[in-house]
């Protein structure tokens, strides 16, 4: 079926080709076709042009785009979107004085809902999932990573990549998953994080990657979790398995694991709320990107990733929501893209390349999502009337969103 999408009024990041991740000044341009139409066949882009110059092609079914705007979805490269349960408790715990990490100490944070997950059945995992998945696809997220992690053991964490692995096959929105075994210390291993890393290493990695239920692998490598060389060794041994490396590191400590990943190649570092100069100097040398997660950091009221320092120095950036129970409940990517712009001072261009061109990027889903290129997904947002795109980020907490169609499916329209 192909649907003609007509008279838009920006079509925004319209680029043929991109071979790299989006770095410094490229990071401000946004490819944008005045009056335009965009064609979509079944699940992919097919063609597009101006409204002034072509004759409009055949379709099945025009939707007229008169004063709207239309964008590839958003690409979140960072979320632990299944899960069970919720954190209310802790959230209103940290309202009444206790840090994150006091919370953790006590035996809360990620534990927590370990404890709960294990307990939940997959099925009943897979439905609360499924209704987060539905939600943030109706926000426009059109491409997503998906963490295991708060399994901490091997049937549990094969659980939750499994329910991902059904929410990709349900759904029409693209998954990649990540083994995110070494998420924290279970308590059965007694803060003994080496005996639990070569559990991981020996006995969930290889069950992980014999039934293919892992794309990239992750490490929480800070201060009470997980330290340097965990990390190196987790990187090591998911490279044998073919599984390039995601890695949360300098959420709340800079303590040496960026220019260690960098080295080990590592796909992107993700949270950097806290940079060293050694750190900068580490990805200015390498080809790893940054992920920045405003969401965590306006739920914490802990330092934001200092975006300006990284497109100043070269480094591509990407932005996601870390939408999780404990540290970012939110997988709204709309409300990101404000976040970044309000809160790290990036320009709504270098907001919305982070979000979709270099989120694909992050998920190494480049040649496939992130920006209008024929032969790409038809997975676009359409907005409502608005006066500008800066308008998305600028007017905050507002539903500006239209119309979201992924892989050529319409998943919801407003009037
Ligand atoms: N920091 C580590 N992992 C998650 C939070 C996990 C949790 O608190 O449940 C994050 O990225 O913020
Ligand atoms: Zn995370």
């Amino acid at each position: 079926m192909k649907i003609l999408l007509s008279n838009i009024r920006q079509l925004l990041q319209v680029r043929d080709e991109v071979k790299q991740p989006l770095r410094g000044s490229q990071m401000v341009e946004l490819p944008i076709l005045e009056e335009a139409w965009l064609l979509l066949d079944g699940d992919l882009i097919a063609d597009y042009g101006s409204m002034r110059l072509n004759t409009l092609p055949e379709a099945d079914q025009i939707v007229d785009c008169t004063g709207k705007f239309v964008l590839p979805t958003w690409c979140d490269s960072h979320s632990h979107l299944v899960y069970a349960g919720n954190r209310e408790g802790e959230f209103i715990d940290r309202l009444n004085g206790l840090s994150y990490q006091e919370i953790a100490a006590k035996g809360g944070g990620i534990l927590n809902s370990a404890e709960l997950l294990q307990r939940t059945s997959e099925k009943d995992l897979y439905q609360q999932s499924e209704q987060r998945l539905k939600e943030v696809m109706a926000l426009g997220t059109g491409a997503m990573e998906i963490k295991s992690g708060y399994g901490l053991t091997e049937e549990s964490e094969m659980k939750m990549l499994k329910v991902a692995r059904q929410l990709e096959e349900n759904h029409p929105i693209d998954i990649k998953t990540t083994f995110l075994g070494a998420h924290a210390i279970p308590k059965e291993f007694n803060k003994n994080g080496d005996a639990y890393i070569d559990h991981i290493i020996k006995e969930i990695l290889p069950a992980v990657a014999k039934e293919e239920l892992a794309d990239f692998i992750d490490i929480f490598c800070e201060e009470g979790y997980f330290n340097v060389a965990q990390m190196e060794s987790i990187i090591q041994a998911g490279q044998q398995f073919g599984l390039a490396a995601k890695v949360h590191l300098n959420q709340f400590n800079s303590i040496g694991g960026i220019p260690a990943a960098v080295r080990h190649k590592a796909l992107t570092v993700d949270h950097l709320e806290v940079m060293k100069e050694e750190d900068y100097e580490a990805l200015q040398s390498g080809e790893t990107l940054a992920v920045a997660l405003p969401g965590c950091s306006y739920f914490l009221g802990i330092p934001y990733t200092p975006a300006r320092e990284l497109i100043q120095r070269n480094i591509p950036l990407a932005l996601a929501t870390d939408m999780n129970p404990g540290s970012a409940p939110s997988g709204n990517m709309n409300f990101v893209l404000s976040a970044a712009c309000i809160k790290m001072k990036m320009t709504p261009e270098e907001a919305i390349n982070a979000s979709t061109i270099n989120g694909a990027f992050a998920m190494g889903l480049e040649n496939t999502h992130g920006s209008i290129t024929r032969g790409k997904k038809a997975s676009v947002i359409i907005t409502k009337q608005i006066p500008s795109y800066g308008y998305l980020p600028y007017s905050f907490g507002s539903d500006l969103i239209h119309q979201v169609l992924i892989a050529g499916k319409e998943i919801r329209t407003n009037n």
